[in-house]
């Protein structure tokens, strides 16, 4: 059976449309040697929506988007939390596997990231983010807020993904959260009951600032890390110190029948953007996630594969480059390095 899929690519802002451009290619050299075929369409949120209909997530994106294979998203300043919150994509996965070829990019000594393999799973669609939020005037002092709001339903129906994920891997999972200070949500209780589903699952809850401070000290202990929205994007960007770089971090945001944007973690890079360097793997590391969410395993592990040789041939981008040994390339370098051992490596 042929296999076609379509998707709509969102390339945005910043170093956003170069990553996405390596992603592309390197999604269509994997679909010709697996035989499949992915027609892209290409659409506009952020910075080149604003411009183009006046807003950030415009409605012709949301109706481009609608029925199709999955959205790769390269990176925006405006339109994202639109985005997420339209199709309902309250589920973001996030892993982050240090390679050993790059434990020298790391912040952290080797020893302390042999093994490391940690999934988080955070609430995207919920929580502060979305929050009543405004600002007003208390006798003459102005004041802002944003309020932190979960209803119970949100936190079962991401324990039950995260919990699910768990079952698939090492069957542990450490909930963040803050109920010391915020006791008014209760994750731990929720997750603990949703948890009844599934006993042969450690559920460990954990505080929030203790929870850095472990990822930091003795990141081998997590499997699956279960957080809400602020604070799960806030630990996920300690995966960058850990693997070193976050461009090499790629996500799925899903809704609940398994649609998904596929974004790397990072963002518009301005201080980088422009100048050819940007790291593609997070974004590459994004469309793996997609190929396993259509079932195609083979060339997602083909994807793997080959980031895995060139990185220990010492090819990599300036973000990476910390040693002698390496080979420092720009990003176009970098692709066609990916794209010619694809080939190698099916012929
Ligand atoms: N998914 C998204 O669209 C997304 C995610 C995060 C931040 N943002 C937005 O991006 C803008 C810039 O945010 P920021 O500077 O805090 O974070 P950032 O991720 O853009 O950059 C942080 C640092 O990491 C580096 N970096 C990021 N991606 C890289 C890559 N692929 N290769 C090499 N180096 C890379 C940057 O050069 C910078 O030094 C903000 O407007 C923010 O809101 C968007
Ligand atoms: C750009 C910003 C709103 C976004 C978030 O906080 O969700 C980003 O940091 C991320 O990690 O996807
Ligand atoms: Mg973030």
């Amino acid at each position: 059976m042929p296999r076609h899929y379509r998707i709509v690519s969102l390339p945005g802002e910043g170093i956003g449309p170069e990553v996405v451009d390596a992603t592309l290619a390197v999604l269509q050299q994997v679909a010709q040697l697996h035989s499949f075929t992915v027609a892209v369409e290409y659409g506009w949120l952020g910075q080149p929506a604003v411009q183009r209909f006046g807003r950030a997530f415009p409605q012709e994106t949301a109706r481009q988007c609608e029925g199709c294979d999955g959205i790769v998203l390269g990176a925006v300043t405006q339109g994202l939390l639109e985005i997420r919150q339209h199709f309902n994509l309250f589920i973001n996965l996030r892993p982050v596997r240090p390679t050993p070829c790059l434990f020298p990019a790391s912040a952290l000594k080797s020893e302390r990231l042999a093994g490391v393999d940690i999934l988080f799973v955070r609430e995207l669609a919920s929580g502060i983010y979305f929050g009543e939020s405004g600002r007003g005037n208390d006798s003459g002092s102005g004041y802002g807020y944003h309020t932190m709001r979960y209803a119970d339903a949100e936190i079962r129906r991401i324990a039950k993904a995260a919990l699910n994920q768990a079952q698939q891997r090492r069957h542990k999972l450490t909930v963040a959260h803050k109920e010391n200070a915020l006791p008014q949500i209760p994750w731990t209780a929720l997750v603990h009951e949703e948890a009844r589903d599934f006993p042969n699952i450690l559920v460990e809850p954990m505080l929030a600032d203790n929870l850095a401070m472990q990822l930091i000290l003795k990141p081998q202990q997590f499997d699956v890390v279960l957080a809400g929205n602020l604070f799960g994007d806030i630990l996920s960007d300690i995966g960058g110190a850990l693997t070193g770089s976050i461009g090499l971090l790629g996500s799925a945001s899903l809704n609940g029948q398994g649609f998904g944007l596929y974004e790397p973690i990072h963002g518009t890079a301005p201080d980088i953007a422009g100048k050819g360097i940007a790291n593609p793997l997070g974004a590459i590391a994004s469309i793996v996630l997609m190929l396993q969410q259509w079932g195609e395993t083979t060339a997602a592990q083909q994807i793997l594969d080959t980031q895995e040789t060139l990185l220990s041939q010492g090819y990599c981008t300036a973000d990476l480059c910390s040693q002698r040994s390496q080979t420092q390339v720009t990003t176009q370098e970098f692709t066609d390095l990916f794209l010619e051992n694809l080939r190698q490596n099916n012929s």
